[in-house]
């Protein structure tokens, strides 16, 4: 286990996109993976893992959260430690659209700093807005890791100047998050694939116009059928959709019926806005290979704990 003067890092699950908001929306949820973290004077990474990803996962230096804080030391200027101990404690599932990949990044950054501070380099060596600007640099996108970091609703944006920002919002509480989780998996990577060079302008305005309304139904007007018209895209589902034709089958029954439903990240799980006149319609049109989960918003974000108060 890991050394004394270690620390937890607890990162939450995020759905990005949600519907029109491609690579710009994000909301987390209250779904955790925790990472306890120590430096130690014996050379090499060893990971232990419970849960999520137990059987598969790299133990050792290829281990994700192992790259990203030692990226993160060098990004820091701090010299590598001998040797890294990882406890991680994995409820988010894997490619499947719940943002793991940035919640791993996101602990490994946050665990490395915090380790750091511990060795004489304080927290000034890596502001938050550097967190970010990293973690969206390893992930590829800003849209999981604002979530991840903020808790609540987020827009990130990238500047002309190429940093990256993010505004985070508190979601109505009437919004009530439901995800349907299927068993089978796509990686991030290979559904960016599929994505074309370019879009036709009317469908990148139409979701302009939807992310904005959208922005409103979450935080104001959280209205089924606002709910509805403001989730629909045309900039990335339908591009995806032969890679999870049962996520987009599924997104199409639950529209059908009046659920605002969307993929969540880049699936193939799908996040559906319910309201109480929407909620029943969820049980009805999804079978039983998928694991319906009502989740609630992730107020916090990230957050660093000491062992002792895990
Ligand atoms: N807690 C974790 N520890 C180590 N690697 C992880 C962790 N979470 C995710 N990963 C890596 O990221 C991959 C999934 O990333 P990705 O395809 O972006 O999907 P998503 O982020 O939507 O779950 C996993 O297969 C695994 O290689
Ligand atoms: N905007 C990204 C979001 C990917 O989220 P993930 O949880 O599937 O990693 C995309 O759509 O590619």
């Amino acid at each position: 286990m890991a050394h004394s003067s270690g620390v937890v890092v607890r990162v939450p699950a995020t759905s990005a996109n949600l519907g029109p908001g491609f690579d710009s929306l994000g909301l987390a949820l209250d779904l955790h993976d925790e990472v306890e973290a120590a430096l130690t004077d014996t050379p090499g990474a060893r990971v232990e893992v419970e849960g999520e990803g137990a059987d598969e996962l790299d133990r050792g230096e290829d281990h994700l959260i192992v790259k990203v804080m030692r990226a993160t030391f060098d990004r820091m200027g701090v010299p590598q430690p001998a040797g890294i101990r990882l406890h991680c404690v994995n409820r988010i599932p894997h490619a499947r659209g719940l943002g793991s990949s940035s919640a791993a990044i996101c602990a490994g950054i946050l665990a490395a700093r915090e380790l750091a501070a511990g060795r004489g380099a304080g927290r000034e060596r890596l502001p938050d807005a550097e967190v970010f600007a990293l973690a969206t640099e390893i992930e590829g996108h800003p849209d999981n890791a604002a979530p991840c970091l903020s808790g609540g609703l987020t827009i990130a944006w990238t500047d002309r100047d190429g940093t990256v920002r993010r505004v985070r919002l508190d979601p109505h509480p009437d919004v009530r998050p439901v995800v349907l989780i299927p068993a089978f998996r796509l990686a991030t990577a290979e559904a960016r694939r599929l994505l074309p060079a370019s879009v036709p302008h009317a469908d990148a305005a139409a979701n302009a116009g939807r992310t904005a309304l959208l922005i409103a139904a979450l935080t104001q007007r959280p209205e089924a059928d606002l709910l509805l018209a403001a989730t629909e895209d045309r900039l990335h589902q339908d591009y995806r959709a032969p890679a999870m034709p049962r996520t987009a089958e599924l997104v199409r029954r639950l529209r059908a019926a009046g659920v605002a439903a969307v993929v969540s990240g880049a699936g193939p799980t799908v996040l559906a806005f319910t309201t109480p006149e929407t909620k029943d319609s969820i049980a009805s049109e999804v079978g039983n290979d998928w694991h319906i989960q009502s989740v609630n918003v992730d107020q916090t974000g990230a957050d660093v704990l000491s062992p002792e108060t895990r």
